[in-house]
């Protein structure tokens, strides 16, 4: 049974639709991000999943009940927001306590909580400061920790780590993720940052105008993404409209694209279809034979590799190459190996 189950759920804000006909099961321990541009619906659809939000239509099951109308208080979810909203005139001990107290937990099993939490998330020395003591990272932490001691069997994550420079964003994603892990929760985490999403999750939704564009692992999203709008989202890559040329080989098919032809062990179909592709900046292979071909419009060192943009009969794209000896200026040849050629759904 999956930990929750989102079902055709829609929310309209007076006639504009943040979300259209979603439907998702999240499985129990699983970390799930929701990854999109700004106004997609994220923030909407964990709203939704802890209670805050109505939907107009449809679902929401937590653990096979049905909560659709149970009130956030009663739902056995904890949300960490981006600000840390702790309450300022509190140490970190009472706001540990805060929800427990409210929840009426018996004070012996209040105390064994926060200790647990306490240890598992460093704050021991920090038990007794108020919030403005501590720093951002620490904020975060007692922010998490809050969430954590009412034991939650689901934890949802609003871009808690946005207000973090980037050291310590990369820190404290580890230990969410380890924490998540010795818990055993079932994690939503909402987020722009898609480096974040392919860091963390075990699967990433990725959200377009409240409807899910694809749900995959971050492997395949990256090795095979089916939109033109997932390639680019997630990574870097050069997306193009081409046409289906005759085949080459019974296995080797041929696209023309605005800066040359492509040739692929990937089934591209008939010959005249009109086709969109896509292939990473990394992996083309810089090579004075190459059988593709640009002028080098701008460099960017990246330390262990070097961002080109290129441009062929004016078609912009980008290359990512090991090598330093290219300039801006230079007409570079070039070849995208077959594999690395993915085949999109549609046309972006
Ligand atoms: N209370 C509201 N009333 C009207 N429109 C709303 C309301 N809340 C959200 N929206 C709209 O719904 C859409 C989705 O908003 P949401 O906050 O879910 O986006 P998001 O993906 O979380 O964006 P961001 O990454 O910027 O936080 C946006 O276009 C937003 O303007």
């Amino acid at each position: 049974m999956a930990a929750i189950n989102i079902q055709k759920l829609s929310k309209d804000f007076s006639g504009f639709k943040a979300l259209t006909e979603l439907s998702l099961d999240v499985r129990e321990g699983e970390f799930l991000t929701l990854l999109g541009p700004s106004g997609c619906g994220k923030t909407t659809l964990l709203k939704i999943i802890s209670g805050f939000i109505e939907p107009t239509k449809g679902h929401i099951l937590l653990n096979g009940k049905d909560v659709t109308k149970v009130p956030p208080e009663a739902r056995d979810t904890a949300l960490c927001f981006q600000s840390y909203a702790l309450f300022p005139h509190l140490s970190v001990r009472e706001n540990l306590e805060f929800g427990l107290r409210q929840k009426k937990v018996p004070a012996l099993d209040r105390k064994d909580r926060i200790a647990d939490v306490a240890e598992k998330l460093g704050l021991g020395p920090q038990m007794d400061k108020l919030p403005n003591q501590l720093s951002g990272g620490q904020q975060q932490r007692v922010s998490l920790g809050r969430a954590l001691v009412m034991r939650p069997s689901v934890i949802l994550f609003d871009e808690p780590l946005s207000n973090l420079d980037a050291k310590l964003r990369d820190q404290v994603r580890l230990e969410i993720r380890r924490i998540q892990k010795d818990y055993k929760l079932t994690a939503i985490y909402v987020t722009h940052d898609q480096a974040e999403a392919l860091a963390m999750s075990d699967r990433i939704v990725v959200l377009k105008s409240g409807q899910i564009e694809q749900v995959d692992t971050p492997e395949r999203l990256y090795a095979a993404p089916r939109t033109g709008f997932v390639a680019d989202f997630i990574g870097n890559a050069n997306v193009f409209t081409g046409r289906v040329l005759p085949q080459k080989t019974p296995t080797i098919w041929r696209i023309e694209t605005p800066i040359g032809i492509l040739e692929t062990g990937n089934n591209a179909g008939t010959e005249g279809a009109e086709i969109t592709l896509c292939w990473r900046p990394e992996n083309a292979e810089i090579n004075d034979d190459g059988a593709l071909g640009g002028t080098v419009t701008s460099k960017a060192f990246q330390g262990h590799f070097t961002d080109l943009m290129v441009e062929t009969k004016g078609v912009p794209y980008r290359i990512q190459t090991s090598r330093t000896d290219v300039n801006e200026g230079d007409t570079i040849g070039f070849n995208v190996p077959g594999p690395s050629v993915i085949l999109l759904e549609n046309a972006q």
